[in-house]
């Protein structure tokens, strides 16, 4: 069915539209939008799987697919799905179709709500059932996901599942990897939006005791929870299963019930920091983290530097010392997580010993989807441009290389026209002039705020195509004209997202009280510091930007 010409099918029945005589935009949108109608919510274009979310039950992802899809010789032998691409991917890595043995890499592209994050879960699941390996490391692998859903997702206005990281899966050599973990959400997030889902599950699945061993107050009375945790009461049944779900995963992928508890008192603890009065001298919470109140309210509260042996001491203003509690709470948010994600990676290494240079192996690479809000911040903006590198890659994988290929070859070949984003990449991260070259900058400069960072990309990006300045006179907001993203929009223009700059220069700063956390709840707290490494934070926070460009 797969390969008739276009003029003897009917518009949704051909299964690889790269097998269509003539494939434009609108063909292509119309022979999805249709199968879709039909309940086919796969499609092939040529090696790419195009999926539709369905959002309902579709019944197709159960025992007798996965039959179905397991060692298939040739693809147009069955309709197109998302166990076939697992199927394949299995196939090709152990050189099961005629070619070498290969590692394989798969990337999940797409807008936020799209189904990223079930295709990457409804891959492993069949890549597992395809290995048949050890049952326990199976069931351990499945229950990694619900763990790092509950730590790393949150409700959006998109996604009341939203992934707020992106990781990158290895399977066989078994490993994973997190970037950029949205760690700005722990302290505050927008209307309608929510914390990480394991606050919400710790207080419907704690019992009143352990609420109180981990000195937890009513879940209300926490500033963290920006918009409210009334969700406790009205969804306390399904939260207190989806605690159950997260203990028993805990459980099975093999953390010690001493490790669980150090999670769940960190958690608490993190929560409370939100809570700490900045202005008043008692800081309870610093018992909770087995630190010395004075030293952590005098971390809070203002900074020493040393020069030429003398002590020099600056207090904060009220809003540094709360920005100085926020990044506290936010580094031990994130550090839980990352510490999480690493103990899994060391609790699912294979017992048996393999050889690393042999070892094939499968990656899976599920990061957050386009996000196009009504209020656009810093964290949009990386996102945002991390589709665009994602968008970069995929055009030059497929068009460029491709057509490369074909010239290389004499073959006779029309080029194909496609929107190439490079310029976009430039404009952020062009060196030494770039949307976060200058961000980089300006969050050098003591004296600089978010407007002089806006009126400085007024003036450096002014004649720039993607780049549009406020025409309100408000020197807080820029918009960007995104190619990735686009087909959200109502046409299909360049997508304009706006982005409010409140907040960019602390958040790429991302500063901590000069100290460190030197392990999962101990958090050493030294606030002097000397001139030397205060001046060198910015750098530090360049390192980390440049981190932030997968
Ligand atoms: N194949 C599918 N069948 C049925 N429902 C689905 C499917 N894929 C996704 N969904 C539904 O859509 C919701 C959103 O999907 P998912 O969380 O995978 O999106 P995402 O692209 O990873 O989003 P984000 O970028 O915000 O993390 C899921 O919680 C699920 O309810």
């Amino acid at each position: 069915m797969s390969h008739l010409p276009v003029g003897d099918s009917q518009v949704g029945e051909v299964n690889d539209l790269a097998t269509l005589a003539k494939l434009d935009e609108t063909i292509l949108l119309n022979e999805v939008k249709v199968r879709y109608e039909n309940d086919r919510i796969y499609t092939y274009v040529g090696d790419i799987l195009v999926s539709v979310n369905p959002f309902r039950d579709l019944g197709i992802y159960g025992k007798d697919y996965s039959e179905m899809y397991r060692g298939v010789k040739k693809r147009e032998e069955k309709p197109p799905h998302i166990f076939a691409m697992a199927d394949r991917l299995y196939q090709d890595m152990l050189g099961l179709r005629g070619t070498d043995a290969k590692n394989q890499c798969v990337l999940i592209s797409g807008e936020s709500g799209a189904g990223k994050t079930e295709c990457t879960k409804l891959i492993i699941k069949q890549l597992i059932d395809l290995c048949q390996g050890n049952s326990q490391l199976q069931q351990q692998i499945l229950q990694v996901n619900p763990l790092l859903e509950a730590f790393g997702n949150a409700q959006t206005l998109m996604n009341d599942n939203s992934s707020r990281f992106g990781k990158y899966i290895q399977l066989k050599f078994i490993g994973g990897r997190e970037y950029l973990l949205e760690k700005s959400r722990m302290v505050r997030q927008s209307e309608g939006e929510a914390n990480f889902h394991i606050f919400y599950y710790m207080f419907a699945g704690l019992s009143a005791d352990e609420q109180s061993r981990y000195k937890l107050q009513d879940a209300d009375s926490y500033k963290y929870f920006s918009d409210g945790a009334s969700c406790i009461q009205t969804d306390g049944k399904l939260l207190k299963e989806r605690y159950e779900e997260l203990v028993n995963a805990i459980d099975m992928v093999g953390f010690t019930d001493k490790e669980q508890e150090d999670m769940f008192a960190i958690l608490a603890a993190t929560l409370t920091v939100g809570n700490i009065d900045v202005k008043a001298d008692d800081i309870g919470v610093a018992d909770l983290l087995g630190l010395d109140k004075l030293e952590m309210h005098s971390c809070l509260s203002c900074s020493i530097t040393f020069t030429k042996g003398e002590e020099i001491r600056r207090n904060y203003t009220l809003a540094q010392s709360e920005e100085a509690r926020d990044a506290v709470a936010k580094a031990l948010y994130g550090r839980l997580f990352s510490w999480i994600v690493n103990r899994v990676n060391t609790l699912l290494v294979p017992r048996e010993s393999f050889d690393p240079d042999k070892v094939q192996e499968i990656g899976i690479l599920d990061i957050f989807g386009f996000e196009h809000f009504e209020l656009n911040s810093f964290e949009q903006a990386c996102i945002n441009l991390a589709n665009e590198q994602l968008q970069f890659f995929f055009n030059k994988h497929i068009f460029m290389l491709e057509q490369e290929e074909y010239q290389g070859e004499g073959i006779d070949w029309k080029e194909i026209k496609f929107v190439d984003n490079k310029s976009l990449l430039d404009l952020f991260l062009g060196r030494p002039i770039g949307i976060l070259a200058l961000l980089d900058e300006e969050s050098f400069f003591p004296k600089a705020t978010d407007q002089t960072y806006v009126a400085k990309m007024n003036q450096k990006f002014g004649k720039n195509s993607n780049y549009i300045r406020s025409t309100q006179g408000d020197a807080k907001s820029f918009t960007i004209a995104h190619y990735a993203g686009h087909v959200t929009c109502d046409s299909m223009e360049l997508c304009q997202v706006t982005y409010d700059s409140t907040g960019w220069l602390e958040k790429n700063r991302d500063t901590l009280p000069p100290g460190k956390i030197s392990r999962t709840g101990t958090l050493a707290l030294n606030h002097k510091t000397t001139k030397k490494s205060r001046l060198n934070q910015p750098r530090k926070a360049a390192e980390e930007t440049k981190q932030r460009k997968l």
